[in-house]
């Protein structure tokens, strides 16, 4: 969990934060909302240690890192794309991928294939300069670099801003897997495991009957509908699929294929998301809780439920 408690910091004899609070809990998208100049991009800034506040403490699951430098702070699991970017125009697309993880020291291969999972086209375009990716594509980029270095936070700023509609989808998902450790192929994934629970069905009588119809219809559930929607309904559905896997001899049917697809599935990290964001509806859609600030301080906090119509014309509107 990341807490933010009582940031103060002034710039040229001005208060642009005062005393600001909130708290991102694991594995939630946290949305830091408010007109513009309240103090949103300070608040960030502050976290990442580019900014010095005067007072207040930042905390990460427990670790207090007020203190520490930018660079430690991304090494202690801080991932940042800052608003603009911050693309480097003449290194290649490898290049700019790869240089937040190698300056933290870390090998970047690991979480590559995640990151050419949830943004393909970095694939594609892996040898082209950084300069001459539109817009999005450079989003995109920057939200994958700051993947490289495989944080336990990622922090957004503003990540929609002059950003084409299907490229904005496109990371509104990836923050929807990210957050929730989910897999880009999950459609497939699911796919294997009910054939193989078919095949299965079939030919095994040593499998109880019930737990295997339980199975075949949540996948069935899940593959309609998304994983998304069903949280709890793809925990029960993992949980009958390690009984069954458990309750079978092994070398049988559901061993090996069903035990890859679950482990893909279950398999990557979740990661907390701070996102900075003035596109509202792209808020409602992610975001699991939120703080509205206003002239450097938070005014208004709660649960997505709690942004309401009222809400939003007394802190948003213009
Ligand atoms: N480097 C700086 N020097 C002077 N004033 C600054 C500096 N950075 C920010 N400010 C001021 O601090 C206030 C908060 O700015 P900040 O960028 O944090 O707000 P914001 O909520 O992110 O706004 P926006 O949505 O416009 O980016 C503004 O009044 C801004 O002018």
């Amino acid at each position: 969990m990341l807490t933010v408690q009582s940031l103060e910091l002034s710039i040229g004899g001005s208060r642009i934060l005062r005393g600001v609070e909130f708290e991102v809990p694991d594995h939630q998208c946290f949305c830091l909302m408010g007109r513009n100049g309240v103090g949103k991009t300070s608040t960030l800034r502050s976290i990442t240690g580019v900014m010095k506040p005067s007072a207040g403490k930042i905390t990460l699951d427990g670790k207090d890192i007020t203190k520490l430098s930018s660079e430690a702070r991304a090494a202690a699991g801080i991932g940042y794309v800052p608003q603009g970017r911050d693309i480097f125009p003449q290194l290649t697309v490898e290049e700019n991928l790869h240089i937040g993880a190698i300056a933290l020291g870390k090998k970047p291969n690991g979480s590559l294939d995640r990151v050419f999972s949830l943004f393909p086209i970095l694939k594609e375009f892996l040898p082209r300069k950084g300069g001459m990716l539109s817009g999005g594509q450079q989003q995109q980029l920057a939200i994958g670099r700051a993947l490289l270095t495989e944080p336990k936070i990622l922090i957004l700023d503003e990540p929609t801003e002059g950003i084409q509609p299907n490229i904005i989808d496109q990371i509104g998902e990836a923050i929807k897997l990210l957050r929730r450790g989910g897999h880009h192929n999950e459609a497939a994934l699911l796919a294997t495991v009910s054939q193989a629970l078919k095949r299965a069905k079939e030919n095994e009588s040593v499998l109880p009957s019930a737990m295997l119809d339980e199975a075949t219809e949540t996948a069935t559930v899940l593959l309609k509908e998304g994983i998304e929607k069903h949280p709890a309904l793809f925990n029960r559905f993992a949980d009958c699929i390690e009984a069954l896997r458990k309750s079978q001899s092994t070398g049988t049917i559901l061993s090996d294929e069903i035990g890859s697809a679950l482990q893909q599935l279950h398999g990557e990290e979740k990661i907390s998301i701070l996102l900075v964001e003035q596109y509202l509806d792209f808020c409602k859609e992610l975001a699991d809780s939120f703080a509205i600030m206003d002239r450097g301080a938070v005014v208004c906090a709660g649960t997505v439920d709690a942004l309401t119509d009222d809400v939003v014309k007394k802190y948003l509107t213009v």
